[in-house]
């Protein structure tokens, strides 16, 4: 990438109010920050984001909430009264932007729906981010990532055969939905340049699964519900070879599913102790003839490779071209000179715990640096400065703090 001179951030001077809470939300709010956005970050008084009590932490704080929320800064307001509510108004009227993750209907009971601040803020991009959507049979439902995962169908084909579906432990339906929300929110900026108006996305996180799926849905249709995806453990039953395999000392992923680099892997097993013919079999030259023959693959490739350490097994293919990795825990991804060279470790100076190291948002961008350096906000952190940004006078904010209408610890 060229080093040319530095830009501004590119949502630089756009102001975005993230009244989110847990994840889905926080990280769109998170990764708008990186861009450049001015983002504030609402929280309910006393406990604030729920995020905030959610492992793993580190003294009082959760690195889940410091991870998701840094950039941002902190307002503590009780909307349910009406001088929060009357803040949160004049807030939202200066925004570009606004980001919220609660069940449906929650925020129009607050008086902090689309409808209702589209009134006096029509170029509005309001963010709804819920389990089901804001439409349909199940729209009032509250919901987790776990929930869509299973519902959406990726679960059930994940695992062993006849095992329960392992827990994948990312939560895919709050960040693949984050990441579509930010897709769409930049996309609603960019149309309203041209109409001035803004407009609601409604995001759920079990429409966005079921989005993600890369054959399973058109493996359905297009067989006229012949074929329906089930659990395949360690390797895809249509992509073969392309899968998890356990080396002597560690497991490896290998991935020669494209005809030319399985005809070198299957010359290399061949003449590394492999059976003789494996890579001169002409029915295995092409994906349809592999997979048709994947059990007698799988029968030859599982005990080659565990009789290898990974270190070994990985020179060889490096050496004839095959992508494969080692499957790496945490502190072999950290300790990875690439991950080192592309700066996917942010380093913060926090003001109660030091320097704190997180993992950084994947953009790189030829003019201008996302890295975020300023750590999450404390719960009502910039009350005082917010409110007075919006008009309020010394003895209205001293007002709302001593009645708990604005919160800070
Ligand atoms: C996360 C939830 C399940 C939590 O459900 P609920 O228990 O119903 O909501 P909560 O109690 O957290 O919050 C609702 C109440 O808080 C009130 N509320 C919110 N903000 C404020 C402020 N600032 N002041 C006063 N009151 C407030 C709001 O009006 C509601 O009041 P009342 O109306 O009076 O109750 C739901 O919000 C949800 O389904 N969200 C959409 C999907 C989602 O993002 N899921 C979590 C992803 S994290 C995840 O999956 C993962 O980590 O993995």
């Amino acid at each position: 990438m060229s080093t040319s001179p530095k830009q501004a951030l590119p949502l630089a001077g756009f102001r975005v109010i993230d009244y989110s809470h847990f994840l889905a939300g926080p990280y769109v709010g998170r990764c708008l920050a990186a861009l450049g956005a001015e983002v504030i970050k609402v929280e309910r008084p006393g406990t604030g984001d729920a995020g905030r009590q959610h492992a793993w932490f580190v003294g009082e704080h959760s690195g889940y909430f410091l991870q998701q929320n840094m950039g941002k800064k902190g307002l503590s307001v009780n909307t349910k009264d009406p001088r929060g509510r009357a803040l949160m108004k004049r807030l939202v009227d200066s925004a570009d932007v606004f980001v919220e993750n609660y069940r449906p209907g929650a925020l129009d009971k607050l008086g902090l729906g689309y409808v209702e601040l589209a009134q006096t803020n029509p170029g509005l991009v309001y963010c709804s981010i819920s389990a089901y959507g804001h439409t349909g049979p199940d729209s009032h439902r509250a919901g987790f990532g776990l929930i869509a995962e299973a519902k959406s169908g990726i679960m059930q084909m994940v695992g062993n055969p006849g095992e329960a579906p392992p827990l994948l432990r990312i939560s895919l339906g709050d960040m693949y939905t984050g990441i579509h929300a930010v897709a769409a929110i930049n996309a609603a900026l960019l149309g309203r340049v041209k109409s001035g108006r803004g407009q609601h996305i409604d995001m759920a996180l079990y429409d966005t699964l079921v989005s993600m799926h890369e054959y399973a849905v058109q493996c359905y249709t297009l067989s006229n519900g012949q074929e329906v995806p089930v659990q395949t453990g360690h390797d895809m039953p249509n992509s073969t070879l392309y899968g998890v395999f356990r080396a002597q000392d560690g497991d490896v992923v290998i991935a020669a599913q494209v005809d030319d680099a399985w005809k070198r892997f299957a010359a290399l097993v061949e003449h590394n102790g492999g059976p003789a013919g494996f890579g001169s079999d002409t029915r295995l030259h092409a994906s349809a003839g592999r997979n048709a023959h994947r059990a007698g693959i799988l029968e030859v490739v599982k005990p080659w490779v565990a009789t290898r350490p990974v270190a070994q097994m990985l020179k060889m293919l490096d050496g004839i071209d095959v992508p494969a990795a080692k499957v790496q825990r945490i502190d072999e991804v950290l300790a990875d000179p690439q991950i080192r060279a592309r700066g996917m470790v942010v380093e913060q100076e926090h003001p109660v715990l030091g320097k704190i190291r997180l993992p950084n948002l994947p953009f790189h961008m030829s003019g201008c640096d996302t890295s975020i350096k300023q750590v999450a906000p404390e719960l009502g952190e910039h009350n005082a400065e917010i409110a007075a940004s919006l008009g309020f006078d010394a003895a209205q904010i001293a007002d709302m703090q001593a009645d708990g209408v604005l919160y800070s610890k």
